[in-house]
């Protein structure tokens, strides 16, 4: 797919939807960004809102408000709606969401069952929710964003503990999108060596930071619509590479690193120590467990 000829359907006009449509305003590749929120008013003035942005910049994108049910012409369609909640969980925040968004989840995913697109889902808890989605729906090409913005927080956080630029960091972080992410310390490389990773240090800043985020402004965003732009691309077929992303693996949807050429993935797991594949094991557990948690109404007579 080359020139700006993609379409993406951005579903919910809150901080992630709003700042995803923002970035694919910047994009020489996007032509069209259509919109759909709980209330048409919001899309609306999203809408609005990026025109004016357009108009500015003079940016070709051309943005509408539409009902999900109109969004079948996109090439691929952005999942970041939030149910009206209060989180009260101070541990484990991603899956205070659940069972307020996972309804929301299911709704939508009906809506667009049939969708042959690229979907990528945001709410959270995010690998329970892409699960949700992709068998309820039956779209083949459903993704979660989480671990992208976990791994390159990990490589920031690293870099800043061992005073390198942070380019000469590869390393990666798998699993949950939450509590039970999983480091891959044992394949991180520093400057192409082995490197000693503070682990436990490491685990509860990547915890913390998200968290300090929104105490700061009220919501995370932009690290968030960064991996959701990188992940149109890949699956899209606009640019090749690694991305980690919430896919079925052994049954369960978990973060795990992709090779994409052409928007085909491959699994790219990289050889994990006892400790980490143990890691891996009680994360997949966990969202499994999750899962199975769901109202019966919402998972049952759906393909597994
Ligand atoms: N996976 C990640 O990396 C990541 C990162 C940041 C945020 N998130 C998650 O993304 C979701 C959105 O976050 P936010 O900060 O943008 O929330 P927000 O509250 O700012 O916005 C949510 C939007 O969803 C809309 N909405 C609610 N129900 C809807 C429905 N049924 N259909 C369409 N739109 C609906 C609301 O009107 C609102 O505009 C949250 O679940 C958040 O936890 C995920």
């Amino acid at each position: 797919m080359t020139g700006r000829k993609v379409t993406i359907g951005v579903v919910g006009a809150g901080a992630v939807g709003q700042t995803v449509a923002m970035l694919l305003t910047a994009t020489d590749w996007c032509a069209r960004v259509l919109i759909s929120s709980r209330t048409g008013d919001s899309a609306a003035a999203l809408v609005a809102d990026l025109e004016d942005l357009q108009q500015v910049s003079g940016s070709p994108v051309r943005t509408h408000a539409v009902e999900v049910a109109d969004m079948g012409v996109c090439h691929a369609i952005v999942l970041a709606p939030r149910a009206a909640f209060t989180n009260r969980h101070e541990r484990d925040v991603r899956m205070g969401g659940l069972a307020a968004n996972a309804p929301v989840i299911h709704t939508l995913a009906r809506d667009l069952g049939g969708y042959d697109g690229t979907v990528i889902v945001v709410t959270n808890p995010v690998d329970v929710l892409t699960r949700l989605f992709a068998e309820t729906s039956g779209c083949r090409r459903t993704y979660g964003v989480g671990s992208h913005t976990d791994s390159a927080r990990y490589r920031l956080l690293l870099a800043e503990h061992l005073g390198v630029p942070v380019d000469v960091v590869d390393g990666r972080v798998i699993g949950e999108h939450g509590d039970q992410a999983v480091i891959c310390a044992s394949t991180t490389r520093v400057a192409g060596m082995p490197a000693r990773v503070p682990v436990h240090a490491l685990h509860a800043a990547l915890t913390d930071r998200p968290q300090r985020i929104t105490a700061g402004l009220g919501r995370a965003r932009a690290g968030c619509a960064g991996a959701v732009l990188a992940a149109l691309q890949h699956t899209l077929g606009l640019a090749d590479g690694l991305i980690e992303l919430s896919v079925n693996h052994e049954g369960t949807w978990l973060g795990i690193p992709l090779h994409f050429t052409a928007g085909q993935p491959s699994v790219c797991l990289p050889p994990l120590s006892p400790g980490e594949a143990r890691a891996l094991a009680a994360a997949r557990a966990k969202v499994r467990s999750a899962y199975d948690s769901l109202p019966a109404h919402l998972t049952e007579g759906v393909p597994t």
